[in-house]
């Protein structure tokens, strides 16, 4: 498929994912299986501009002074592949499969409306609703971190040092750019995609069958490093889910100790048992509902809590998720993480910790959570941010937000997905 082609696609299913409301990954998938022809270059081109027109929506209609799919799609062209309106219209000229050549009026917009003069809103690429929640969490950078939320992300890895070192790791996938990141002392970085390409599927690797690494956003690594879990420590892992996290303790105990790795849900914790055997993690076991936990009481050195949240902080992935949450939902996930903090709280020792992690930017999921409980539970005390950041990563605190309860990561600021924990010890023990 040429350009024109490929543009039409990605319009088609921005108009599918807006009429119906549906994630995109599930309009992709749909489109490309009524178009078998595709090849997966082209997949990946359509995915490209249709995830960058979701990521820069704003921006882009700003720029093209519409905010239809075909606007926003030519837009984020514009954006992210450094297009003008006489290039696409060259691409798209004798194309039978092109959408329509870009209008006089498109072509005027594209050449006289310039971003730098764009309402702050638009420059953040911010829906409405959430403006007073970044504002607030953001304080003057608002506008710049919600700008790296809009952009392409890089492909993270984690390598479990149970199965591989890094240096193995980046020796096997020297092809694909990978490099050491910067913080996450078992990241590495593939950048992010360039043009119409596409990430290595690394996945298919055999070193990936081999439990060599997990792919995983830097910022995850990060907060599951702070969380502080140690050799032959008793930990429980209340929201395990697919067990993120729960593998990235189990290598940083060296299989020692125990994790328990629970999840309301027994659906959310099937994929942890294959990933648990290819990892080689010994130290975990399931446990699903709340009445499996009773032995646990008071007992545990380290409760994890990576809690149910807006993901807020993963934009940069999930884009569409951005224009779909409204206020209900964030009510909804304010008072699940209040009543999961309640809870779980139960099953610190004391002199152990509870540690508070989402995926969010809004205050309202992280720092004001945290002051509540704080509040309604006197037993437990916020540790201090800034030694922690600093027992783990040294004098690189002008990277980090340190707030008074809580540490926030951001694509601005540490380059990684948005992030939020928080590390509260119980008194006694
Ligand atoms: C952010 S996800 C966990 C991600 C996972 N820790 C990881 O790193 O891959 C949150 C999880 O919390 C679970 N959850 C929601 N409500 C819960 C509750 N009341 N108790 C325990 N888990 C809950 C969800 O099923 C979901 O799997």
């Amino acid at each position: 498929m040429r350009l024109g082609g490929r543009l039409a696609a990605a319009i088609d299913v921005l108009d599918d994912i807006s009429h119906k409301n549906r994630p995109a990954a599930d309009a992709l998938k749909d489109w490309g299986k009524a178009h078998r022809f595709a090849g997966a270059g082209d997949r990946a081109a359509i995915g490209n501009i249709v995830y960058d027109a979701l990521r820069r929506r704003r921006s882009a209609a700003w720029l093209m002074d519409d905010e239809a799919s075909r606007s926003i799609a030519i837009g984020a062209l514009c954006l992210e592949q450094g297009m003008d309106g006489a290039t696409i219209n060259a691409a798209v000229e004798g194309d039978q499969f092109a959408p329509p050549a870009l209008s006089q009026r498109e072509l005027d917009a594209l050449a006289t409306r310039r971003l730098v003069d764009a309402p702050d809103a638009d420059r953040a690429d911010c829906p409405d609703l959430f403006l007073e929640e970044v504002q607030s969490g953001f304080a003057d950078d608002w506008v710049d971190e919600l700008a790296a939320l809009a952009a392409r992300p890089p492909l993270d890895l984690r390598v479990n040092t149970l199965a591989a070192s890094r240096d193995k790791v980046l020796a096997r996938l020297q092809r694909e750019d990978a490099v050491a990141t910067a913080l996450a002392s078992e990241g590495i970085r593939i950048p992010p995609v360039e043009g119409s390409g596409r990430h290595p599927n690394v996945q298919a690797d055999q070193a990936f069958e081999d439990g060599w690494f997990e792919v995983q956003d830097e910022g995850s690594q990060i907060v599951a490093e702070l969380a502080g879990a140690a050799p032959g420590m008793q930990v429980l892992d209340y929201c395990a889910g697919a067990g993120g996290k729960t593998l990235a303790l189990s290598a940083m105990m060296e299989n020692t100790g125990q994790i328990f790795a629970h999840d309301a849900e027994k659906h959310r914790l099937s994929p942890i048992h294959e990933r648990l055997r290819r990892a080689g993690a010994r130290n975990v076991q399931a446990a699903v509902g709340e009445a499996s936990l009773e032995p646990l009481r008071g007992m545990m050195d380290l409760v994890l809590v990576d809690a149910p949240c807006t993901g807020s902080g993963t934009w940069r992935r999930r884009p569409d998720a951005k224009w779909r949450l409204n206020e209900r939902q964030l009510a909804i996930r304010t008072r699940e993480q209040f009543e999961i903090l309640r809870k779980a709280c139960n099953y610190v020792r004391p002199g152990g910790r509870m540690v508070y992690i989402t995926c969010s930017v809004f205050p309202e999921e992280n720092q004001r959570q945290i002051e509540a409980f704080l509040a309604e539970n006197p037993e437990f005390a916020a540790n201090d941010s800034e030694s922690l950041w600093q027992e783990r990563f040294g004098e690189t605190t002008h990277k980090v937000r340190l707030d008074a309860n809580g540490i926030v990561l951001s694509p601005a600021r540490t380059g990684t997905d948005g992030f939020f924990l928080s590390v509260m010890t119980r008194a006694g023990g």
